[in-house]
């Protein structure tokens, strides 16, 4: 069990042992204990101060101690680049990773699917699945690259970072800032799920326009953990993800002993249940912005770098309009996964835990089967139930991995077949 702040980006100030943090200065001359005080920034110094994001940690060792990183040889489908050859302009789509037959932690289990930009740009996202039955024990992941949004599908996730613990479980997500050490437990001994990097500007929440000053996902429903740490004088790996690669190195000791911090760049958690879903009262199914939880703008206004969308159980009442989403191409491309139950565009094929691609311009929409039950269902208020989607939604299209490529479903586009020709009169 773990307590929680509540507030999204708030200042924080948290301490696991009375005194350890500082009053009224960020590096005193000896600070408490003889802990080592340094500076964690998520943003540059200089961003305006509405965007600054940074914290001060109060730490056993300082993470300047350390020998040189080798290539890691380990998780050999996370992080491979993308696929060199030219994009195709096709729709894919992906059934969930296959059972275990090996003892596999979250780490070496990471198999990144789809990637856009290179780390080194500070733009673009990446999407990967993960599928694991073991517990990091003697080692930490520490991303350089990205800010780390986890999205379990099935399973609880039991996440210590070097800022605390994050307990989550499907229908909850969580977030790791960039640079953050953590290790992955698994309380049920199996987890499978989704993770987003996010090598672009940190997310936040969506401005709210005419919606006003409430609702979608509310900042008090975030929740960032106290300061908690661990005194161990063991062996420890740290495996980094820097520009696209995976290097590792060993120290003497855990890093995850930040024994207080405070500051506005942490970790957090969120229940997607918690999510205000706001919708049409009247006709016509809204853009599906209007689910955004979190999103990553680029440098080009209302245009992203990533928007984080869900597609969460809610009341469906429109009059005289097709309810699911409709068929479009859209100059923004579109990964998509399911935590759970049925997504109202696809009857079949699209299971928890699956994944699809639609990148730029693909034309794309209900499926077959989910269009012709739409055009002819009684338009009744209807509540869909059970079903959790998102959506991460970028600006710069997706390049599936060699691995993603050979892993796709056969015949996806069979699932748009055979409309019947309008009859004009
Ligand atoms: O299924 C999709 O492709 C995502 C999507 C959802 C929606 O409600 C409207 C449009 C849209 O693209
Ligand atoms: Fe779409």
């Amino acid at each position: 069990m773990t307590d929680y702040l509540p507030g999204f980006a708030n200042h924080v100030s948290t301490e696991a042992v009375p005194g350890a943090l500082p009053i009224g200065r960020n590096s005193p001359q000896k600070p408490a204990f003889g802990l080592y005080a340094e500076q964690l920034s998520g943003t540059a110094f200089t961003a305006p101060r509405h965007e600054n994001r940074r914290s001060w940690l109060y730490r056993m060792r300082p993470t300047a101690e350390h020998p040189p990183y080798a290539r890691y040889r380990g998780a050999a489908r996370f992080a491979p680049g993308t696929s060199d050859e030219p994009l195709a302009p096709n729709r894919l789509r992906w059934d969930p990773m296959p059972d275990l037959s090996e003892p596999v932690d979250w780490l070496d289990s990471m198999t990144t699917m789809l990637a856009n930009r290179d780390p080194a740009d500070l733009e673009g996202v990446a999407v990967h699945l993960y599928s694991a039955n073991k517990d990091m024990a003697d080692r930490v992941f520490v991303d350089a690259d990205a800010e780390l949004l986890f999205v379990p599908q099935h399973g609880r996730l039991d996440i210590r970072t070097e800022l605390g613990r994050i307990d989550i479980a499907p229908g909850q997500i969580a977030l790791v800032p960039r640079g953050v050490k953590l290790r992955v437990l698994l309380p049920d001994g199996t987890a499978r799920g989704y993770c987003i990097e996010n090598h672009g500007s940190l997310f936040r929440l969506p401005d709210l326009g005419p919606i006003g000053a409430n609702g979608l996902a509310n900042p008090r429903d975030f929740e960032t953990p106290v300061a908690w740490f661990e005194d161990r004088d063991e062996p420890t790996e740290v495996v980094q993800k820097f520009m696209g690669s995976l290097w590792t190195m060993m120290l003497d000791h855990s890093p995850l002993d930040v024994v207080a911090w405070h500051g506005n760049l942490g970790p957090w958690r969120y229940d997607l249940a918690r999510f205000n879903a706001v919708g049409t009262v009247s006709f016509d199914h809204p853009d599906p912005s209007i689910f955004t939880v979190l999103t990553s703008p680029s440098d080009v206004p209302g245009r992203a770098n990533a928007d984080f969308v869900v597609f969460p159980p809610r009341w469906m009442v429109a009059e005289d309009t097709f309810r699911p989403p409709w068929f479009h191409r859209n100059v923004m491309s579109e990964a998509m996964g399911l935590i759970g139950g049925a997504y109202d565009a696809k009857a079949e094929g699209f299971a928890p835990g699956g994944l699809s691609l639609h990148n730029l311009m693909a034309g794309h929409g209900p499926d077959h089967a989910s269009w012709l039950a739409a055009s002819e269902a009684d338009l009744k208020p209807h509540k869909i139930e059970g079903a959790l989607a998102f959506m991460v939604e970028s600006c710069w299209p997706y390049r599936p991995t060699e691995h993603a490529l050979a892993t796709s479903q056969l015949d996806y586009d069979a699932v748009w077949a055979d409309f019947p020709k309008a009859r004009l009169p």
